[in-house]
């Protein structure tokens, strides 16, 4: 039988594929994508941002029913149903899933194959699955593998959760424990702690260094904080040795500052950090990945023109926006024959830590500036309509630009709308838009947007 040939074969099905996909699909290429889930949109609805988003919408509400009990005149509240919780969540995926598939029934020229990708040659992949093995001449490939949960060499590791036992469908927890003991202050391990602080449980996060949320600037984690949910414990530079498992309970013990110390919990959240997923193959052929991921510069090829990787398996913006937005770029690169004509920017991405409350930021912030001036535009949630409405009157916006030419460089926010407010953020700076341009714009009132314009004008 001949070889089947496809104009672009992606490795994954997930934010860093099916955009490309579907863009060479409607320029009338052929196109297969092969994941061994069997659906599109990899870890980022499987495990990732949906289902861990569904939970924190959740938290967010039970938290202001809480604080406005009176005022809704429901003094008296149960707890909250997590079972519920993760039937809300489950219904999000199952509804999303749903959508995708009628996305991908309805363009032409994409097939999806259930199966496990193994590069043999620069142009030839093979596809294994239940039925055996094929194998597929491929005119590009896009290697968008994505990323797994690392799991370090911890005595006991084996005892704890992962985000995939939280977030994926039909999860191992269904009940909210009564103590939580959370491993890794980055991204997953913070933010599930705030949710379940929220919810009501006792929650200790243990972090390895001196700061959570590591590598991020600390003049906005120093805000974000004290903001956090009480019922959040949050203790640094401890060193976790091991955790041990007495019936249903865990115990983790640790030591901090020379000494020894340990908690008990009815489950531990080990979120140490993810590593890329590097299909078999790449070695043989030689493309160069690390541990944190294939090497790929802004174009997104590998040594090889017509090889891209895309996402987080290059380990370059571990976000899904980032995965989306580089996906694309491979496509027009494909699209223009290889020769690069977009480039993915790796620097100025929206990153949002959703905690209750979030913090977000873009682009320059005061740390990454290293000593170069920046002049500061400011403005306090405290003296905000909306803030004050919902009696959340923590945090900021906190705007940075190029004191010659007031040129918005970059931006944070700590407090409420911070998700929301960054894209804005974002899209002006895109647009390479000046303080001038910010404080000239008269955004809606009472939304938390007025904001921007306000920390502009606090310049002039
Ligand atoms: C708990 C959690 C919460 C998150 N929250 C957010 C958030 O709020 N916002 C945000 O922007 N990002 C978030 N992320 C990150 C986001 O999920 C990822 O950045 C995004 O999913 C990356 O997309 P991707 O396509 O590169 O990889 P993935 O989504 O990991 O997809 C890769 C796919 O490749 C498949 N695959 C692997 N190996 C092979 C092979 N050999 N052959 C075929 N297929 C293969 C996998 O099965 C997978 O489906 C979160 C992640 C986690 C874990
Ligand atoms: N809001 C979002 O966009 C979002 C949300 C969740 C996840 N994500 C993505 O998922 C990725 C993985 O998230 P993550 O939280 O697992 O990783 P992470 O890299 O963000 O954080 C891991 C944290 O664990 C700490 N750590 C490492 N070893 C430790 C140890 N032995 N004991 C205690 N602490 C230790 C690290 O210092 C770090 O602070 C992120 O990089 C991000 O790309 C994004």
């Amino acid at each position: 039988m001949a070889e089947k040939v496809v104009d672009l074969l992606c490795i994954g099905a997930g934010g860093a594929a099916y955009p490309a996909a579907f863009r060479l699909a409607r320029a009338g290429r052929k196109v297969l994508m092969v994941d061994p889930k069997g659906v599109m949109s990899g870890n980022c609805l499987y495990e990732g941002c949906v289902p861990s988003k569904a939970v924190r919408e959740m938290a967010s509400l039970a938290g202001a029913t809480r604080r406005f009990s009176t005022q809704l005149g429901r003094a008296e509240l149960s707890a909250p149903d997590y079972a519920a919780i993760v039937q809300h969540k489950d219904q999000v995926q199952a509804r999303r899933y749903a959508q995708h598939a009628q996305e991908l029934a309805a363009q032409p020229g994409i097939e999806l194959r259930k199966g496990v990708a193994r590069i043999l040659d620069p142009h030839t992949v093979q596809i294994d699955d239940d039925q055996g093995s094929e194998k597929i001449r491929c005119h590009h490939l896009l290697i968008a593998s994505g990323s797994d949960v690392f799991v370090p060499p911890l005595p006991g590791a084996e005892h704890c959760l992962t985000s995939h036992d939280l977030y994926k469908p039909d999860p191992a927890l269904r009940a909210l424990p009564k103590r939580l003991i959370v491993v890794g202050g980055g991204y997953i391990g913070l933010e599930t702690a705030s949710f379940f602080a929220e919810l009501g449980s006792q929650v200790i996060l243990l972090q390895k260094g001196g700061q959570i949320l590591n590598g991020m600037d600390p003049g906005m984690v120093a805000l974000l904080q004290p903001l956090l949910p009480a019922g959040m414990r949050i203790l640094t530079d401890v060193d976790v040795q091991r955790i041990e498992a007495q019936g249903a309970l865990r115990r983790v013990l640790w030591q901090r500052a020379g000494q020894e110390e340990s908690g008990e919990a009815e489950a531990v959240l080990l979120a140490v950090g993810r590593s890329p997923v590097i299909p078999e193959g790449c070695e043989a052929i030689g493309i160069e990945f690390d541990r944190h991921g294939v090497q790929v510069g802004p174009s997104l090829q590998t040594r090889y023109p017509h090889i891209y990787a895309a996402g987080d398996v290059n380990g370059r913006v571990p976000l899904f926006h980032a995965a989306v937005r580089q996906s694309l770029a491979a496509a027009h690169n494909i699209l223009g024959g290889n020769q690069p004509l977009d480039y993915a920017d790796f620097h100025n991405v929206p990153t949002t830590i959703f905690t209750l409350p979030a913090a977000a930021y873009i682009g320059m912030t005061p740390a990454k500036a290293a000593g170069r001036e920046l002049a500061v535009g400011r403005y306090d949630f405290a003296e905000d309509s909306r803030a004050q409405i919902l009696e959340r009157l923590e945090g900021e916006i906190r705007l940075f630009f190029e004191p010659s030419s007031l040129r918005l460089l970059g931006g944070w926010i700590v407090g409420i709308d911070a998700g929301a407010l960054i894209g804005q953020i974002g899209t002006a700076l895109s647009l390479g838009a000046t303080a001038y341009d910010l404080a000239r714009f008269a955004d809606q009132h009472p939304m938390s947007a007025e904001g921007i314009g306000k920390a502009a004008r606090s310049l002039f």
